[in-house]
């Protein structure tokens, strides 16, 4: 690929043409606010195009706008001859190819896209040259979708680092209703409980509450539109997942009312039946860089919040000669030591554990 077309140059853009510029991509940029054009062209995206600036039609437009935007994105583009091939980044995709095939546009032409991979930050400073490394990137053919818009649809996803995979529409969204649209929301309900929240509770909040809530700082707007596009399949997942709500309430109010009872024996099983339900469905989301998630064992350190810890930490597991797999820091401002857990293989982590211990490290059991 030598020319691309970016439009639409907010976080996902942005990001787009940066990974493209790097790789010696020719990227123009343009959006429906000129500030934003401008902005990404000043990170080093691209150049903003101006109405008179495309001699021929660039090898690839990337339509990066709302959901309910890229139909109406792609027939302006095309109308206008901007690429010889189109694709987008939209989080849904049976609703942007419905209504492109009602507009009667070329969909020959077109392939949609969606990179799992995402900030909860909107606009062009958020975004990152390397933001979809290593993550799925679903397209959508059908069966007109041209060779070499797939074949460019692939070169594209290759230059972001993402690793592309094939599905149906349909499928798609029914996936993300479950994997992205559904938690979103989760996040959002659970964050809001914090919205009164007195100042000392807030203070006290550790790792799982900000896990737990970290989408739910998302731009509400653009979740808008994904959950109307999405709406019927995100809400088969939530009312599943209020049936299950409903019953751990239950559990609940017969542990609260009289723990001791058997009736109570009989709630707190029904709570850790659903608790290792939890662990069987967390087990199932795949490791780094989407391979199988492995058996790693944990090895959590304890470290002072002081400048160089973290480093001095690392520089002690490589003298033991201990490849770290994967790794989670914990830490709470006002609290003068974090949790560094470590991630190994499992011959290696008690063998780990004990050298770290001997060299004056706290490891937890
Ligand atoms: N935010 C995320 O984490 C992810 C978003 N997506 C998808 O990427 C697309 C873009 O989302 P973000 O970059 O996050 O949003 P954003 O709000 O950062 O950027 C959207 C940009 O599109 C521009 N725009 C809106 N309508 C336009 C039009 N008709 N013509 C030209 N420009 C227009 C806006 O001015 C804005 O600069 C959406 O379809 C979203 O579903 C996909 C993966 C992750
Ligand atoms: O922030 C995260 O971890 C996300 O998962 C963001 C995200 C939001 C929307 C998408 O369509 C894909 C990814």
């Amino acid at each position: 690929m030598k020319t691309a077309v970016v439009l639409g140059t907010g976080l996902i853009g942005t990001s787009v043409a940066l990974a493209l510029s790097r790789h010696g991509v020719l990227v123009l940029l343009e959006d429906r606010d000129p500030d934003a054009a401008r902005t990404a062209a000043s990170l080093g995206a691209g150049t903003v195009l101006v109405p008179e600036g495309l001699e021929q039609p660039v090898d690839l437009a990337i339509l990066a706008v709302p959901p309910a935007h890229v139909a109406r994105t792609l027939r302006d583009a095309q109308a206008r001859n901007l690429a010889r091939a189109y694709t987008d980044v939209c989080s849904v995709k049976g609703s942007p190819a419905a209504e492109a095939a009602s507009l009667g546009l070329d969909t020959t032409g077109y392939i949609g896209g969606h990179p799992l991979a995402g900030r909860e930050k909107s606009g062009p400073l958020a975004a990152r040259a390397d933001l979809f490394e290593g993550r799925p990137w679903v397209l959508t053919p059908d069966q007109g979708t041209r060779r070499d818009v797939l074949n460019r649809a692939l070169e594209l996803v290759s230059l972001c680092g993402a690793v592309p995979v094939v599905m149906d529409p349909v499928e798609h969204d029914h996936a993300v209703a479950l994997i992205s649209h559904a938690p979103h929301l989760v996040s959002a309900l659970m964050a809001a409980r914090l919205e009164h929240a007195s100042e000392e509770a807030a203070r006290i909040a550790g790792q799982g509450v900000r896990d737990v809530t970290r989408i739910a700082a998302g731009d509400p707007a653009l979740w808008r539109e994904i959950l109307t596009a999405n709406a019927g399949a995100v809400a088969d997942v939530l009312e599943d997942y209020a049936g299950d709500l409903a019953a751990v309430i239950g559990s609940l109010r017969s542990l609260a009312k009289e723990p001791n009872s058997p009736a109570g024996e009989a709630a707190a099983e029904e709570l850790v039946a659903r608790l290792r339900r939890g662990n069987a469905g967390q087990a199932r989301i795949p490791g780094k860089h989407g391979a199988p998630r492995a058996a790693y064992a944990a090895v959590p350190v304890v470290i002072g919040d002081a400048p160089g810890e973290l480093a001095r930490l690392f520089a002690a597991v490589g003298a033991i000669r201990v490849n770290i797999e994967d790794l989670a820091i914990e830490h709470s401002p006002g609290q003068n030591v974090g949790l560094v857990t470590l991630y190994v293989d499992p011959d290696a982590a008690p063998g780990l554990a004990a050298q770290l211990v001997e060299r004056g490290w706290t490891v937890q059991n």
